[in-house]
C-alpha cells in the first residue's frame, strides 16, 4: 500500500515509482547508476506489452511501479496493471467514454496516482476514478466537471498530504480553469480553487461548503466586461509540490479566446504559475509568464523545485521552460523573479524580459485586430515564433543534481497566425484565431537542450528531425533518456550529449521514461505510441510526420544478468 511517506520519498527510494515526475518536485532524476554511460549499450528489452484498442493513440503516460506491479494508462482513459517481471497483464480498466468528449489535442492521458489500495486517474469526460489496485474494480468515481462544456482531464493527479490534487483541461472551449483537492481515501471534495480572476473558491469541512475567497480578490480587474466568466486558464498539465516550502505549483493555460483584442488587460491568472496552499487552496503567489497572451502560449509548463548555492547561500529556486520560449528561474518561497533567458533559438513576439520577468512585447508581432480589417472578418496575419505548440509543450524536462543542468525537450518552429471574430458558446471551440505551423530549419524541429539555470548557457544540444513530444529522465549513471517520434528510445551522456544507446520501439515515443530497481537489477520503461497534438494541429509540420505509424505499447529494458 502506498503511503504519503512513500510518495514524499519517491525520488530517493529506487525500488518503486509512486508519483508523476518521479518525486513530487518533478525533477525526473533517479539515483540509480547500474545502467550508466559504460553499461547502457548492453541493455535489452525484456518485455513489451500492447495497449491495443483502435481508438488509442498518443501514449503520453508515465508508468508507476509498486511491489512488482506497473500501472499505466492508455490514452483513451484506460488503465493497465502489469506484472513488472514478466509483462503479463493482471487487469485492465476501460472508462467507456461518452461520444461527446472534447479533448482539444488528441485522446491522451499522462498517468495514474497511487494511494493506499487505490489507483486513481482522470478521464477524458472529466471524472476521477479510483480503482482497487489488486482487482481493477471501481471503488469510487467522481464527476469533476461537465465534459459537455468542454472540460476534460488529461494530466496525472498527484497526491499531497492525503489529498488528490487535479487540474482540468478545456482552455480552447472557454471553460473556467480550476484546481481541486479531494480526500484520497473516499474521494470527498476538500477545496476548489478557480484559476481565473473573479471566481469564488470553496472549502469543505464536515460536509459543509464555505466560501474561501475570490481568486484575485474581485472580478474584472484584468479582464474587460464579463470575459472572465469564460476565461480559460486551464491547469491542464497538473502540478508539482515541494515539501520544503509546502506549496503546490500549477501552471495555467491560455486565456480564452485566443484573439487577444477581445480581452484587453493581463487576463489573470492565465499563462501563469500559481503557488497554492495544499491545505486550503489559497493562492500564495503567482507569476504570469505571458500577460495578455495572444499566441496560445499556455503557461502550464511544469515548475521544478531545485536548490543551488550562490555566495555561500542556498537559493530555494524553481525552474520552468515556458511554451513562449523563455526559461524562468523563480524563488519558490515567494514567486520572486530571479532570472529568465530565452531557450528557444527564435523568439519574435518579445524582445526580452524586463527586471521583473515581464515580456517586452514586439507590438508588430501580435496578430492584428479583425475589427480593424476592411470587412471585419480577419485581422492582419503575422509570422510568429515560437509556434503556438510551443518552444516546449507538455513534455516534461528533467533536472540532474549531479550536473546541475536542466534537460529541456524543445521545438524550433514558427507559425502564420491571424485573428477572427468569435463569441462564447457553451461546448464550442472558442479561439477566434487561425494558424499554420511551419518548420524553421530543413533538418530538424526538435532540440533536446542541456541548460545551466544559473547562467542560461546551453551546454549541449541534440537535434531531431521530428518535433520532440516525450518526457526526459536523468540518472546518476550520467545518463539522460528520452524517446523521439521516429520511435527511438535514446540515451545520452548527461555531460556531453553524446548518444550512448538507441532502440526502435516501433511507433513514436511521446511518453515519459522511468527507471526503478527490482531484485537488485535496474529497469527502464517507456510507453511507445505516436499521437498528441502534432499530427492534429501541426500544419505543415504534420505533413512531415504523417508517415509515422500508431500503435501503443510499453517497453521494458534491463542489463543482461
Ligand atoms: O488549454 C487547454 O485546456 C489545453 C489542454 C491540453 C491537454 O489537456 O492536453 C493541451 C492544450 N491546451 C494545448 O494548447 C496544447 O498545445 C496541447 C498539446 C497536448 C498534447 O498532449 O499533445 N495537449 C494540449
Ligand atoms: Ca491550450
Amino acid at each position: 500500500n502506498v503511503t504519503d511517506k512513500d510518495i514524499l520519498n519517491d525520488q530517493a527510494t529506487t525500488g518503486d515509482v509512486v508519483s508523476y515526475g518521479m518525486g513530487l518536485r518533478g525533477q525526473r532524476y533517479s539515483p540509480l547508476a547500474k545502467i550508466n554511460t559504460d553499461t547502457v549499450q548492453e541493455i535489452r528489452p525484456v518485455w513489451a506489452f500492447s495497449l491495443g484498442g483502435e481508438k488509442q493513440r498518443g501514449q503520453e503516460s508515465q508508468p508507476l511501479i509498486k511491489d512488482g506491479v506497473m500501472y499505466v494508462t492508455g490514452s483513451y482513459s484506460r488503465v493497465y496493471a502489469i506484472d513488472a517481471n514478466t509483462g503479463d497483464e493482471l487487469w485492465q480498466y476501460d472508462a467507456r467514454l461518452p461520444d461527446g468528449i472534447m479533448p482539444c489535442c488528441d485522446v491522451i492521458n499522462r498517468g495514474v496516482a497511487l494511494y493506499g489500495e487505490l489507483v486513481i486517474f482522470g478521464t477524458l469526460d472529466a471524472k476521477l476514478v479510483a480503482l482497487n489496485k489488486d482487482t481493477g474494480k471501481v471503488v469510487w468515481k467522481k464527476k469533476v466537471e461537465d465534459y459537455k462544456a468542454g472540460y476534460s482531464i488529461t494530466a496525472a493527479p498527484i497526491i499531497v498530504k492525503g489529498k488528490i490534487i487535479t487540474g482540468v483541461a478545456g482552455g480552447e472551449f472557454g471553460v473556467v480553469g480550476n484546481v481541486r483537492a479531494y480526500d484520497a481515501v473516499n474521494g470527498q471534495l476538500v477545496w476548489e480553487r478557480p484559476t481565473v480572476e473573479g471566481h469564488m473558491g470553496y472549502i469543505w469541512k464536515d460536509g459543509k461548503k464555505t466560501e474561501n475567497g475570490i481568486s484575485g480578490g474581485k472580478p474584472g480587474q484584468t479582464w474587460p466586461g464579463d470575459l472572465w466568466k469564460s476565461g480559460g486558464a486551464a491547469p491542464w498539465l497538473g502540478g508539482t509540490y515541494d515539501p520544503d516550502v509546502d506549496l503546490l505549483f500549477f501552471g495555467t493555460g491560455n486565456p480564452a479566446p485566443w484573439n487577444s483584442h477581445l480581452r484587453p488587460g493581463d487576463n489573470l491568472f492565465s499563462s501563469s504559475r500559481l503557488a497554492i496552499d495544499p491545505d486550503t487552496g489559497k493562492i500564495v503567489w503567482h507569476f504570469q509568464s505571458t500577460p495578455h497572451d495572444g499566441w496560445d502560449f499556455d503557461g502550464v509548463n511544469e515548475l521544478i523545485s531545485f536548490d543551488y548555492q550562490e555566495n555561500g547561500k542556498t537559493i530555494k529556486a524553481a525552474g520552468s521552460a515556458d511554451r513562449n520560449g523563455f526559461f524562468y528561474v523563480l524563488n519558490r518561497e515567494n514567486g520572486d523573479y530571479i532570472r529568465g533567458f530565452p531557450f528557444a533559438d527564435k523568439i519574435t513576439w518579445a524582445s526580452g524580459l524586463d527586471k521583473n520577468g515581464r515580456p517586452i512585447f514586439v507590438d508588430s508581432n501580435r496578430p492584428g485586430d479583425p475589427s480593424e480589417s476592411k470587412d471585419g472578418t480577419q485581422g492582419t496575419s503575422v509570422v510568429s515564433a515560437p509556434a503556438f505548440l510551443g518552444a516546449k509543450n507538455w513534455m516534461p524536462m528533467a533536472y540532474s543534481k549531479d550536473t546541475e543542468l536542466f534537460y529541456v525537450p524543445s521545438n524550433e518552429w514558427e507559425m502564420d497566425i491571424w485573428n477572427e471574430p468569435t463569441a462564447y458558446k457553451k461546448g464550442a471551440a472558442y479561439l477566434g484565431a487561425g494558424f499554420t505551423i511551419k518548420p524553421i530549419n530543413e533538418g530538424y524541429i526538435g532540440v533536446l537542450k542541456a541548460i545551466d539555470p544559473k547562467t542560461g548557457k546551453e551546454v549541449w544540444r541534440y537535434q531531431n528531425y521530428a518535433p520532440l513530444w516525450g518526457g526526459v529522465l536523468a540518472t546518476a549513471g550520467n545518463l539522460v533518456f528520452m524517446g523521439n517520434p521516429e520511435g527511438y528510445l535514446l540515451a545520452f551522456d548527461a555531460k556531453t550529449g553524446q548518444i550512448k544507446y538507441k532502440f526502435n520501439t516501433g511507433s513514436g515515443i511521446v511518453g515519459s521514461p522511468v527507471t526503478w530497481e527490482m531484485n537488485g537489477e535496474q529497469y527502464i520503461s517507456v510507453l511507445s505510441g505516436w499521437g498528441g497534438a502534432v499530427p492534429l494541429w501541426g500544419g505543415d509540420v504534420a505533413q512531415r510526420v504523417k508517415h509515422f505509424n500508431q500503435g501503443g505499447s510499453v517497453w521494458t529494458f534491463k542489463l543482461p544478468k
